[in-house]
């Protein structure tokens, strides 16, 4: 897993596909900045609701430069009106090109493979330096799916398979055991003894809950 939360986040296109990693993005933490010259309705209203007045942190825009400049807010969508340009993947920590225009997403991966940033092309798996995977999230509790890019439609149907069946609130459980297992360190010495102790009270919670 990696770090995502305060990570800034480019996303290049703003159709149904675009929404969708946005989506993912947001739910880790990150501060996703979406370049495009056409937003889809689901997008636009997301951007709405994400930027509340009280955790104001972006409009719309046609006219922002390079997107190098915007301030560091927590998980916050910002939508800039354009099209994307080399300059907007400064200070990216990852890059998505989810543009329909295979050409730009190729160009803009091979940039950012250059500055050893990393990227994500919705069209060719061969251009990815990372996938993404199908996601169950409960809390910090993270269930993700990958089928090596093989099958995206089969990572969706496992994961679907797996909800299905997972029936309780892992996402609390893993809260109750983050919160005691400071406590466990501090009591018990000894790596096998503690190792029980996690196991026993893993055991109690699942039995409660
Ligand atoms: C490599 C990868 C790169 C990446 O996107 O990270 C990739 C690549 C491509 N997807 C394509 C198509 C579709 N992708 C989906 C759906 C999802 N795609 C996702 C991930 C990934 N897709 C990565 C590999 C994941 C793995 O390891 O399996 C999921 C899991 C997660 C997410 O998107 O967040 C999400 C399901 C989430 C869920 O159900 O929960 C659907 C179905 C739909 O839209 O409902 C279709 C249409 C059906 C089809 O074509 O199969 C195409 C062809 C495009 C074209 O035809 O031009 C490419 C390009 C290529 O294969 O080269
Ligand atoms: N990886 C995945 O999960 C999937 C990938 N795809 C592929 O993803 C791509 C995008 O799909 P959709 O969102 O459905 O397409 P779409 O046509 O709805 O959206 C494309 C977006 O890219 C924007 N765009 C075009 N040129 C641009 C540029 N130079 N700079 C910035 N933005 C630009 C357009 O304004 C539009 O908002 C397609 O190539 C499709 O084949 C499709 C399904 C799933």
């Amino acid at each position: 897993m990696i770090e995502l939360n305060n990570e800034r986040c480019l996303i290049a296109g703003g159709g149904t596909v675009a929404y969708r990693k946005v989506c993912s993005m947001l739910e880790f933490g990150a501060v996703v900045t979406v370049v495009s010259p056409e937003f889809c309705p689901e997008l636009l209203k997301l951007a709405e609701q994400v930027n509340t007045p009280d955790k104001y942190c972006a409009a719309t825009s046609d006219d922002r430069g390079s997107v190098e400049n915007f301030a560091d807010y927590s998980g916050c969508l910002t939508l800039v009106k354009r099209r994307v340009q080399p300059q907007d993947i400064v200070s990216a920590f990852v890059v998505i090109m989810a543009t329909d225009d295979e050409k730009v997403n190729h160009e803009m991966a091979e940039l950012c493979r250059q500055q050893r940033i990393l990227v994500n092309v919705v069209d060719v798996k061969a251009d990815c330096g990372f996938y993404f995977p199908a996601i169950i999230k409960d809390k910090e509790v993270v269930i993700s799916v990958s089928t090596g890019g093989q099958s995206p439609v089969l990572a969706g149907t496992i994961k679907r398979n797996i909800e299905s069946h997972l029936g309780r609130s892992y996402g609390d459980i893993a809260e109750r055991m983050g919160e005691l297992r400071e406590q466990i360190k501090a009591q018990i010495d000894g790596e096998e003894e503690r190792k029980k102790a996690f196991q026993q009270m893993v055991r109690s919670l699942l039995d409660e809950s």
